[in-house]
């Protein structure tokens, strides 16, 4: 549904931000990983119609309809629906009053109409009961929930979420989850994001990026299947923890019971007391991440 291909950024301060970024989006959820700093931001904001890239193409096919998403910016804007990572709301007015200003600014003039929609959404998004506070005193996720309230406004074929997660408790998170997941049914939403758990949780297909590059895309099981027997495990004592740093790949360090246990990427058994673990994508995301940086280094 979304073609992108060879697509390149460069600021003016000379960071590559998108280094030849070739990508094939779906109907459905997309989750796009990678670090901070990876050109995720910068991704989203060029098919978002809001930057300029320096070249490369992106083409959204939809109802029949081919549109280049680089120069065919309007009709871009008609068809998606953005959630910024920063996104910013008028503290002193209700959720029900700024979603209706925003149903006016994207094109809903006709009274009753416009509405019928602002009343759905806030149904949809779980703050119909709320709609009359002042969204100054909304929580995070009430916050991210009315982010995605006026992201579908004007019935979106292309939703792109970008970060929306970050700061919120486990509670909310689920709940935006959930919403995003029912949404991501009927249309392509790319879910931008730094948190392994939001693709594995959400997403049937997914790319990891890094330095304006893509690291790995195709679907998550087929990843962690791929990583199959090279994963093993073992509990270190702290004091030891930068010698098996320096001696083995190792993807991730978590401490359980207060003492680190640690991830390694080999192909055979590391050495005496490594036990085989079954992978999961935070050590796809990491393995990927620690090759992309020992190669470019
Ligand atoms: N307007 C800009 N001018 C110069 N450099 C920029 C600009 N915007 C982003 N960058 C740089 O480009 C790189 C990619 O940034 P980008 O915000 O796209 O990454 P990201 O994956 O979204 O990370 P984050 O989650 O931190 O926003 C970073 O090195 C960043 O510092």
């Amino acid at each position: 549904m979304l073609t992108i291909r060879d697509l390149t950024k460069t600021y003016a301060n000379g960071v590559r931000a998108l280094d030849g970024i070739c990508l094939d989006i779906p109907r459905g959820m997309f989750g796009l990983l990678g670090p901070n700093g990876a050109g995720k931001s910068s991704l989203m904001r060029t098919l978002a119609t809001l930057q300029e890239a320096d070249g490369g193409s992106a083409v959204l096919e939809t109802d029949g309809r081919r549109i280049d998403v680089l120069r065919e910016k309007d009709a871009v804007r008609r068809l998606l629906g953005y959630l910024p990572q920063d996104f910013g709301v008028y503290p002193k007015v209700s959720a029900l009053d700024l979603l209706d200003h925003f149903a006016v600014l994207k094109g809903l003039g006709e009274r009753k109409q416009r509405r019928e929609v602002v009343e759905g959404l806030l149904h949809q998004v779980n703050l119909w009961n709320v709609r009359k506070q002042k969204l100054g005193g909304f929580s995070g996720g009430m916050r991210q929930r009315f982010g995605i309230a006026q992201a579908l406004l004007g019935d979106p074929r292309l939703v792109i979420v970008d970060e929306p997660t970050a700061g919120l408790d486990p509670e909310e998170r689920n709940r935006f989850l959930n919403l995003l997941a029912e949404i991501g049914e009927n249309v392509a939403v790319i879910l931008s994001t730094h948190i392994v758990e939001d693709v594995t949780d959400l997403c049937p297909t997914m790319a990891i990026v890094d330095k304006g590059k893509v690291l790995l895309s195709g679907e998550p099981n087929a990843a962690i299947a791929a990583l199959t027997g090279q994963v093993w495990r073992r509990q270190v004592p702290k004091s030891e923890l930068d010698s098996y740093e320096t001696r083995f790949t190792v993807l991730s360090t978590r401490l359980v019971g207060g003492q680190p246990v640690i991830h390694v990427f080999s192909a055979d058994a590391p050495e005496e007391g490594f036990e085989p673990v079954a992978p999961d994508l935070e050590d796809v995301y990491f393995q990927r991440l620690r090759k992309h940086s020992r190669v470019a280094a």
